[in-house]
């Protein structure tokens, strides 16, 4: 390896250490392709409201708001839909079938973001001293999944999240943004802005990275902020592995029990059911 790419996979250790989240460029997938997701991504959203809740558009996959808030802190001004790769070209028996140039074109953006995020995800594997597929093995196409998004303009910004604040409950994402912002991470107790940049795309590390990396790599918390004035729209690739996958700390001493994916949903799901938040890797802490 030359030296410029030693130099490049330690800046990523780095980034994915103290900020979780960090930039790529040059990573091959094309302008064109994005703006062809884009356009795709308008068409599909700009479809009335009825028709994107009753009618099983890609295989069912459709989200609005947060329907279970109770309060407006609880709600994110946003829809999406939420597509395992296994299911984007699969007929969907929706009655306003969702066109095959928005699958085909959601096929390409899916195999390079996969592609990109199995690479980066091996150069962290390995930065650690383990294999580059140590943990990708266990992430399939039935497994991962491309999330849309859609932020319409807000009238009640600033005081509504696009997003809640979370942590991706995987092992790593890969966003695209358009230029609109409103994307915000944590670092050192601030909220900080991530600006646009249209040549590059976003990453970041999920709660599964960093229990099995034993806190080395760090899930950070983000949101996004509700626009007043402009709709936006992002799209996120989600790299997950099986849910019977156990998750064990790549480090001794561990700092969490061994848990499966499976077991990790399932917490999250009734952490959100009983207060209306996730809880997330705290719950699976040894002490
Ligand atoms: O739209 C964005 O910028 C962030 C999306 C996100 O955090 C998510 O889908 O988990
Ligand atoms: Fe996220």
């Amino acid at each position: 390896m030359t030296e410029d790419v030693l130099d490049c996979m330690a800046t990523i250790a780095k980034a994915s250490s103290e900020w979780g989240f960090f930039q790529v460029l040059n990573h091959g997938i094309s302008h064109e392709l994005l703006r062809e997701m884009k356009e795709e991504q308008k068409q599909l959203f700009e479809m009335p409201f009825e028709k994107k809740v009753t009618s099983r558009l890609l295989n069912n996959s459709y989200r609005w708001g947060t329907p279970s808030a109770t309060s407006r802190d609880q709600f994110s001004w946003s829809e999406a839909f939420h597509v395992p790769l296994s299911e984007i070209s699969l007929e969907d028996h929706s009655t306003a079938s969702s066109s095959r140039s928005l699958r085909e074109v959601m096929e390409k953006v899916a195999g390079a973001m996969s592609k990109l995020a199995r690479t980066l995800a091996g150069v962290l594997a390995e930065n650690l001293g383990h294999p580059k597929d140590c943990f990708t093995k266990s992430c399939n196409k039935s497994t991962c999944f491309l999330r849309l998004n859609r932020y319409p303009l807000c009238p009640f910004s600033p005081e509504i999240f696009g997003l809640q604040p979370h942590t991706d409950s995987d092992f790593l994402t890969i966003l695209h943004q358009d230029e609109v912002g409103g994307l915000q991470l944590m670092k050192d107790n601030k909220w900080v802005s991530v600006k646009p940049n249209p040549d590059a795309l976003i990453v970041n590390i999920g709660d599964l990275f960093q229990a099995w990396s034993n806190d080395i790599y760090k899930s950070v918390e983000h949101k996004v902020m509700a626009n007043g004035k402009k709709e936006r729209y992002s799209i996120a690739f989600f790299l997950c592995p099986s849910y019977d996958s156990a998750i064990g700390s790549c480090k001794e001493p561990a700092l969490y029990k061994n848990f499966t994916f499976g077991e990790f949903r399932k917490q999250v799901q009734e952490d959100v059911l009983k207060t209306g938040r996730k809880v997330g890797l705290p719950r699976f802490l040894l002490r």
